[in-house]
This record gives structure tokens, C-alpha cells and sequence, in this order.
């Protein structure tokens, strides 16, 4: 801990090391996509008064974030840890006061030097500057605060490896200044390019193939699609990797139809990666953050890649979505599974089920299963699915959760086992308040958000269930993002 010497900050009038030059406004190396949408910058907000201070952390915020006192005033500072004493400048305008590290005086003893040279620069990690130890018990301490009204969890189920783990990546084009093309990720909140070689939480093949377009495009006419000037082809490139397959699909995200140069490019990328199993090209011509479009173009192979999760083979197509961490979904799904109490008798609904992942593995085990999703591409590799695993027991519908669990309650419909999964905004009020009327005896509630989960919680107990264990895993190692699972029983 002592020799905390790179840590990011500026300590002396040195030159400052690799990561102090990307803290901070000296992100020379970003390119900005857009000048016209950047939203925010990583350094001193125009405008507005800055000053230096001295503050000492005495606790994380939920996103991992130093929180200090300032002046009578709460801050959230990134990068600090607790019982850090540290310098920072804080930024004031009007009501809004927000504060950057620079430099750290006493480091804490958790902190560590960040593996990753874009880290400060990123934003998508928020944790490299912990220990791994450090970030679960960070994790573990969160969700025990956010749990405290129901129970106390379970220890978090940690990864053995914390790194190399999404197998889904997407990266960025643009030229930068020079005019040589760029790849990398937008830096947070902004539409600013981060060159960068690699990811060290994407899977290190994904990384290698995007290396290989960049190679290419240096030596072609192929250009990267301009925001300002609507010049150009590629915006982004989208890798799935089947972990254990090992099969693979690019999506090539284009603002045109018109691939120029087509043929040359498919027969250089799969010389150089044979291993890629299908490539697709996606057409989005919109002036969006969103980074796939309507059409979609298959450009050899399936237009869909396969995986196993817990002894099945999932199809996965370019826009359903999939789990991001298939070693601790593995445990995630187990410990679902096992919470259902499953005995071969039940109905089980599979709200939220994707590409009917949790629903299939639960099938094995019920009578039954419902799916009910609202991505109809993700139904059609649900019901996909099914029949490539022989399920005979699980039937998938197309449609909003809510909408389909209040005609399941007009119904009268049964189910004994509900098992949903809502994205990160959690599941609403329809949604509930009709698996109220329906009385599941069970309740698994799957969840990436714990804050929205304690919500959906908190109506469930008020209505009849009890939380009767709470299982956090880390899905998402180097951020503050944790994955909860939750038990509930229906009181007698
Ligand atoms: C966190 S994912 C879970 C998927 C699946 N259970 C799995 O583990 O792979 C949430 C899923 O909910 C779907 N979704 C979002 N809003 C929905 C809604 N209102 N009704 C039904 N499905 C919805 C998304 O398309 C996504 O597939």
C-alpha cells in the first residue's frame, strides 16, 4: 500500500505517469465524436468556479463514489475510498456543486493501481482502483444496507477470475485528428471516443477481431461514419462470443446499406479469424445513441450464435439479450432454480425471460412453463430454444409482463412458481399487483438493480409474501453493478 505512487493523481510537478495524463481535462488522446451532442466532459465544467480543498472520505455511495464533507455539503467524489484524506477541486454553479479527485494524501488500504491504462478516462469500470476483496465487500456491504428492511443476504458469490468476462462487446469508430481511424468506447456521458487495444473485462478474442478491423480499415477505403457530416460507413461493431461453444458474431453497425468493398472485407476478416461463426450487417441511419437499427442483414453463416448455460444450448441473435457473464449466471441460475423449490409438479412463469434461459433450466425440473417477453426476437430464440433442447413443457409468448400477468389474474390462470427478471427499471405495478391476485406460493425475483428491486419488494411483502433469502452475486466484477436474487413466500 505504501508505494501508491501511479495512482492517477497528480502528486508533484513530475511528469505526470500513463494514467495521470488521461485524468482529469487532459484527455488529449479522446476523439470527440460530436461536438454538437457531447454532453458532458470529464474535466472542469465551463463556466463554472473551481476550487481546491482538503476532505477526508467516510463512506461509498451506492455507484462507488467517495462521499465527503464540504462546506456543510455532501459530495460524491469518484475514485476516493474511505478514511482517504485527499485534495479535490470542486466545481460550483448556482445549486450545483460537484467535486474531481486530484490527488490522494493518505491512500487507503484497499486501494490498488488500476490493470487497466484507460481506466481513469473510462467510466465503464468504476472499481479498478479497489482491491477485488475490497469491491465485494463494498458490494456486499450495499446490498446489505439496501436489504436491511427484509433480512440479512447471503455472502455475495464471487468470481474467480474478475476479468475477461462479457461476452458481448461494442465498440466505437471515428477518426481522430489525424484522420487515422479509432476504436474504442465512449468515454461516460459523452460522445467521445477512448482509443484503446483492449478491454480487460471484454473477452480477450472480441478484442483481437476489432484490432483486425481497425487493420483493415487503415488500409482500405472503408471509413468510419462522421456524426457532424453524416460522412462515412462503420459506427460500431457488435461481438457475442458463445463462451463455451466459442462461436462467434460481428455485427457490423453502418449508417448505409450500401456496403462498398463488401467482399474484400468478409474474405481478409475471416482469413485472419476463421473462428467467426456468422457476421451480420445492422443499417442505422438514425441520429441516436442507440446502437442498433431496424434492418439487419445477414452476411454469412446463421445470423445467430449458440451457447450452454447449465448443460443447454441457447441461440442468441444480435439484439436479444443474454446474459453479459455466463460463469456467474451459472450460479445466479442455480441459486434461482434452487430457491423455486421445484419438485415437477408446478407451473412456473418465466417473466422477463430473454431468450428463456432461467424458464428452459426451470422445465426440467416443473410441469410447466410461461415465458413472457417483450423482444419478439428474443421470443422466437426462446421458442428456438426450446425445440433445439427438446423441451416439450415451455411455451413462450410475445408481449408487455404486465399486460400478460393481469389477463392471466382475469383469467383466473395459476401458477405456483413466478420467477421474473425485469431490466434495471424493475417491474411495475400491473406486473405486481396481478401476481398478487394469482398467489404463486413462490417468488424468485432475479434482479441487476437492487435499488428497484427493494421497491418491487417492498410492495410484494405489503402484500402478502415474505423475503425469505437474498442471494447477491457479482455479474459485473470492476463495477459497482451487483446482481441480486431474492426468495419470496407467499404467507399463510
Ligand atoms: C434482465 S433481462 C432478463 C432476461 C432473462 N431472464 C435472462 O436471464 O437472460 C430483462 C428482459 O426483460 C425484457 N423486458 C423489458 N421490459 C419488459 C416488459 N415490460 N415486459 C416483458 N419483457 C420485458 C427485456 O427485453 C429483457 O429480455
Amino acid at each position: 500500500m505504501s508505494k501508491r505512487k501511479n495512482l492517477g493523481y497528480k502528486k508533484s510537478k513530475k511528469k505526470p505517469n500513463r494514467s495521470e495524463k488521461t485524468y482529469g481535462k487532459q484527455n488529449s488522446s479522446r476523439y470527440r465524436q460530436s461536438k454538437g451532442k457531447r454532453k458532458e466532459s470529464n474535466g472542469p465544467p465551463r463556466g463554472r468556479k473551481s476550487v481546491t480543498a482538503e476532505v477526508t472520505c467516510s463512506d461509498l455511495s451506492f455507484e462507488g463514489k467517495g462521499i465527503v464533507q464540504w462546506k456543510g455539503k455532501q459530495l460524491e467524489v469518484p475514485l476516493l475510498l474511505p478514511g482517504e484524506k485527499a485534495e479535490v477541486t470542486v466545481f460550483q454553479k448556482g445549486q450545483s456543486v460537484n467535486a474531481e479527485l486530484k490527488r490522494v494524501i493518505t491512500p487507503a488500504k484497499d486501494r490498488v493501481d488500476p490493470p487497466c491504462p484507460y481506466y481513469y478516462e473510462c467510466g465503464g469500470c468504476q472499481l479498478q482502483h479497489m482491491s477485488y476483496q475490497s469491491q465485494l465487500r463494498f458490494k456486499q456491504e450495499t446490498i446489505d444496507a439496501l436489504m436491511k428492511p427484509f433480512r440479512k443476504p447471503e455472502p455475495i458469490l464471487a468470481m474467480d477470475h474478475p476479468y475477461d468476462y462479457r461476452n458481448k462487446s461494442h465498440t466505437t469508430f471515428g477518426l481522430d485528428q489525424n484522420r487515422k481511424v479509432i476504436g474504442g468506447l465512449y468515454a461516460q456521458n459523452t460522445h467521445e471516443i477512448i482509443p484503446m487495444d483492449r478491454c480487460l473485462i471484454h473477452d480477450p478474442k472480441a478484442d483481437e477481431i476489432v484490432q483486425s478491423i481497425k487493420d483493415y480499415m487503415k488500409n482500405s477505403k472503408m471509413q468510419p461514419y462522421n456524426e457532424d457530416t453524416g460522412q462515412g460507413f462503420l459506427r460500431h461493431v457488435l461481438i457475442k462470443v458463445g463462451k463455451v461453444t466459442e462461436e462467434i458474431m460481428v455485427v457490423l453497425v453502418a449508417a448505409s446499406s450500401e456496403f462498398k468493398g463488401k467482399k474484400n472485407f468478409l474474405k481478409a476478416l475471416r482469413k485472419a479469424h476463421p473462428e467467426i461463426t456468422t457476421m451480420l450487417l445492422n443499417v442505422n441511419k438514425r441520429d441516436t445513441s442507440v446502437v442498433l437499427g431496424n434492418q439487419e442483414h445477414v452476411l454469412f453463416g446463421k445470423g445467430t450464435i449458440t451457447d450452454m448455460l447449465c448443460g443447454l444450448k441457447f441461440e442468441i441473435s444480435a439484439k436479444s439479450f443474454y446474459q453479459i457473464n455466463p460463469v456467474q449466471t451459472e450460479k445466479l441460475y442455480g441459486k434461482a432454480i434452487e430457491m423455486a423449490e421445484l419438485t415437477g409438479k408446478e407451473t412456473v412463469l418465466d417473466a422477463y425471460c430473454g431468450v428463456g434461459t432461467i424458464g428452459l433450466v426451470a422445465s426440467q425440473k416443473a410441469e410447466k412453463v410461461i415465458g413472457v417477453e417483450m423482444n419478439k426476437e428474443a421470443v422466437r430464440d426462446a421458442i428456438q430454444n426450446s425445440k433445439r433442447n427438446g423441451v416439450k413443457n415451455a411455451r413462450f409468448y410475445q408481449g408487455d409482463a404486465g399486460e400478460f400477468m393481469i389477463e392471466m389474474a382475469e383469467r383466473g390462470d395459476q401458477a405456483d412458481v413466478v420467477i421474473m427478471d425485469p431490466p434495471r427499471s424493475g417491474s411495475d405495478e400491473a406486473f405486481l399487483s396481478s401476481v398478487v391476485k394469482l398467489k404463486p406460493k413462490r417468488i424468485v425475483y432475479v434482479s441487476c438493480n437492487p435499488e428497484t428491486q427493494v421497491r418491487d419488494l417492498r410492495y410484494l411483502v405489503k402484500n402478502g409474501y415474505d423475503v425469505e433469502e437474498i442471494q447477491p452475486v457479482d455479474m459485473f466484477p470492476q463495477t459497482y453493478h451487483v446482481e441480486s436474487v431474492a426468495k419470496l413466500v407467499l404467507k399463510v
